[in-house]
């Protein structure tokens, strides 16, 4: 079954909206300087208000393992989604205490020596994150055998659908599910999260 993550989260009512459609996963950014960045303080309450049964993942960029533990537990979420060029011993020392998705940029076809990277999961993301940049779909075919795989980088309702076809442990989006920059637009959420539960692989199927 593909779960959903919704990336890019702000605001509460669009974090409890993402989980009553069905979201597995939402991901708060934590790279100061980029368009949907929030503080620590800010993501805690909203973190603090959704259901047991979500994911809360916060999304950093080159930032060293100590301040990733640091800032997960003060926004009080439970997996970190590494977006940077993070060596792996800074995943092998995060994953002492919390599970990690890695994500890998695609400028070219997905590299087969990402799959020894010590990581629980692996993402594959356009060349700039959150932007809405897709790729060829056959860049990914380097990192099928991976267990967790992840997908990203441009997806929207219109476009889900071969992706879906790929069965991938899970879909991820930003933009595509945006009104404006920082805030998810409820019709284009409701679309996204209903294609994949169409797909024969909703959480509650
Ligand atoms: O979304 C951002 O602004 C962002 C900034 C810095 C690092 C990562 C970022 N996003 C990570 C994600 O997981 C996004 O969901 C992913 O890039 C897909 O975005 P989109 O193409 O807009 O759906």
């Amino acid at each position: 079954m593909t779960r959903a993550k919704i990336c890019g989260i702000t605001r509460l009512e669009d974090a409890l909206l993402a989980e009553e459609l069905g979201a597995w996963a939402l991901g708060f950014i934590l790279a100061p300087g980029t368009k949907r960045y929030v503080e620590p303080e800010h993501i805690r309450p909203i973190a603090e208000a959704l259901g047991p049964f979500v994911v809360r993942v916060g999304v950093f960029v080159d930032t060293p393992p100590e301040v990733v533990l640091e800032q997960m537990q003060t926004a009080r979420l439970q997996v970190a989604q590494l977006h940077g060029s993070e060596p792996p011993e800074w995943a092998e020392h995060i994953r002492r205490f919390l599970p990690v998705i890695k994500a890998f940029k695609l400028s070219g076809p997905a590299q087969p020596e990402w799959l020894s990277y010590p990581a629980d999961a692996l993402l594959l993301d356009g060349v700039s994150p959150g932007s809405g940049q897709s790729y060829p779909l056959d860049w990914v075919v380097p990192l099928k055998p991976h267990p967790r795989l992840i997908i990203a980088g441009g997806l929207t309702p219109h476009n889900l659908q071969p992706i879906l076809d790929l069965k991938p442990y899970a879909v991820d989006v930003s933009s595509g599910v945006e009104a404006a920059p920082r805030l998810k637009d409820p019709f284009k959420l409701r679309r996204f999260l209903a294609q994949v539960a169409a797909s024969g692989t909703s959480r509650n199927q």
